[in-house]
């Protein structure tokens, strides 16, 4: 289903997304700042700084499910068609997990055709991340796995929080999946071919000090400066005029996002038969199960 036939399923009757606000909703933060809400989604707004905050709130560990990754795309294109905004921080409403990446449920137990919507809506949110004009930075105030690093990785910079419990990395391979080839790309635009091969075939979960020394972060802080230290990066970014920000950014990104653009309907097929494998599904239904067994 496209993104906007997407909005009108969320919107009808029974949604828990109907009547929920998602324009500018209320004042709030300093003089000028603006917050808009949706279930998933708040969008803090700084109008004079050009700057907007999106922070995740889909408890209990902000996985990507069909409806968080919807919730995001509109948001975003909200943002993105927003003259006052320049540029974006991503962050987790609370501290502790950023994103425990794609909700493993969407991918467990559905039909072909499910899968198939969830992975367009996963190509979606990538395409229009890698691709923004905005400047964008991760505030990464949590643990970051998989699809929750990918979505850091689609970012212009990442500031980490300084915290051994927090652990970013794309660690597929150790569910027994793996990293798609865009999702590889990603990365290797990042830390480069071998630590990317390294990193991918051990399903590496790398601490703040590891993943700094790798280049998969570019600044490691104390926790309670996570955000603050994101905003005043931003404004660097901000300094330089946006066309040629956006042209250099445009030409460094440009081929990688053209694979995808080129073989999206394979990609789709591929994860559909992959996804549907009964053996994949029996491993992602054991990691799951391990999960919850934590919590019963
Ligand atoms: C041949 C051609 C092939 C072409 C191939 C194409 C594609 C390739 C194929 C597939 C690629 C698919 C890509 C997937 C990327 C992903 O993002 S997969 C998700 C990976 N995520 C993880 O591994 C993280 C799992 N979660 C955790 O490790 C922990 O939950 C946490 C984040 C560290 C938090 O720990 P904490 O102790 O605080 O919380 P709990 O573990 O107790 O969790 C609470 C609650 O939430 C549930 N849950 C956790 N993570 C997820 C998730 N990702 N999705 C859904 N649900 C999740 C957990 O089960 C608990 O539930 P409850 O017990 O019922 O409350």
């Amino acid at each position: 289903m496209a993104l906007v036939a997407r909005v009108r399923a969320l919107l009808l009757p029974g949604s828990r997304l109907r009547g929920a606000t998602l324009g500018r909703a209320a004042n709030g933060g300093g003089a000028g700042a603006r917050r808009a809400l949706s279930h998933r989604v708040l969008v803090e707004a700084d109008p004079a700084a050009g700057v907007a905050v999106v922070k995740f709130r889909n408890p209990p560990v902000n996985s990507l499910s069909l409806e968080m990754l919807t919730e995001l795309g509109i948001c975003l294109e909200k943002l993105e068609n927003d003259k006052t905004v320049r540029g974006i921080v991503l962050t987790a409403d609370r501290p502790g997990i950023f994103s425990a990446g794609l909700d493993l449920t969407e991918m467990c137990g559905r039909n072909p055709a499910h899968y198939a919507e969830f992975w367009k809506a996963v190509q979606e949110l990538w395409l229009r991340l890698y691709q923004s004009n905005m400047a964008l930075g991760a505030a990464i105030n949590g643990t970051c796995p998989a699809g929750g690093c990918l979505l850091s990785l689609t970012c212009d910079y990442r500031i980490l929080a300084d915290n051994p419990k927090y652990t970013i990395g794309l660690n597929e391979t150790q569910l027994g999946i793996f990293a798609p080839f865009w999702f590889k790309d990603t990365m290797v635009n990042t830390i480069g071919h071998r630590a990317t091969e390294r990193a991918l075939q051990l399903g590496l979960l790398f601490t703040p000090a590891e993943a700094l020394q790798v280049g998969l972060v570019d600044q490691v802080v104390p926790e309670d400066q996570v955000q603050s230290t994101a905003l005043s990066v931003m404004s660097q970014w901000l300094a330089i005029p946006d066309h040629a920000r956006q042209l250099t950014k445009t030409m460094m990104r440009k081929a990688t996002v053209d694979q995808l653009l080129k073989h999206r309907e394979a990609d789709i097929q591929n994860f559909v038969s992959f996804i549907s494998r009964d053996s994949i599904q029996k491993v992602l239904q054991v990691y799951l199960q391990k999960l919850r067994k934590k919590n019963h």
